[in-house]
């Protein structure tokens, strides 16, 4: 297995909830950048944004992302916007496999239909919001990436087998050539 597996892609992607149940799989530890960095500020995201602003809590979020991406033995979800700054792919690249959750708008909706927290989700049209920030992101997420897994309308846990799965044949492939 890789010392670390970074999962990166949008709000409802995944990260957190796949991401946990992916660890478990691969018998590696899991942390999630999001609830890692509430539970350090005592706080919730969103009122980091609100008190901080995004700025506060991307240089937050850039910082324990440093510590916690060179522990080894981890999977770990990052946030949806981790991957916007530069020295922050960097990290991610350099220091473990970068797995993307890749998924569609419609699924990003249907699946975050009950949620108030997410700061980026205050908007009045949702699904225009949710389309602009994949328009903006997705390229940036492909670039990263070592694996693609598209997110598709299977439960979480076949999703985590199917990650763990490909992570396996990416490593086999490595290891033959
Ligand atoms: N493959 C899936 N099939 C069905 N529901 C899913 C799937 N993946 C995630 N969900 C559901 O979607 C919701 C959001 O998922 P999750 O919190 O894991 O996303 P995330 O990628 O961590 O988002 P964020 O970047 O905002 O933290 C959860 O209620 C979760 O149960
Ligand atoms: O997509 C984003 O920029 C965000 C996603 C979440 O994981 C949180 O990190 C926060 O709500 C910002
Ligand atoms: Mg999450």
């Amino acid at each position: 297995m890789p010392e670390r597996v970074f999962l990166i892609g949008p709000m409802g992607s995944g990260k957190t909830t796949v991401g946990r149940q992916l660890a478990r799989r691969l018998g590696m530890d899991f942390l999630d950048l999001d609830l890692e960095l509430q539970a350090r500020c005592g706080v919730e995201v969103a009122v980091i944004f609100e008190i901080e602003g995004e700025s506060g809590f991307r240089q937050r979020e850039s910082a324990l992302l440093d510590e916690l991406s060179r522990r080894d033995g981890l999977v770990l979800a990052t946030g949806g916007g981790s991957v916007l700054s530069a020295e922050n792919r960097r990290m991610l690249t350099e220091r473990g496999l970068v797995v993307y959750l890749q998924t569609s708008v419609d699924q990003q909706l249907k699946r975050l239909e009950r949620d108030k927290q997410r700061p980026l989700l205050q908007a009045p049209d949702r699904r225009q919001r949710l389309t602009e920030l994949a328009e903006q992101r997705d390229p940036i997420y492909l670039s990263c990436a070592d694996l693609v897994v598209r997110s598709s309308s299977i439960s979480p846990p076949a999703m985590a087998a199917n990650v763990a799965r490909r992570i396996r044949q990416h490593i086999d492939g490595a290891q033959v050539s």
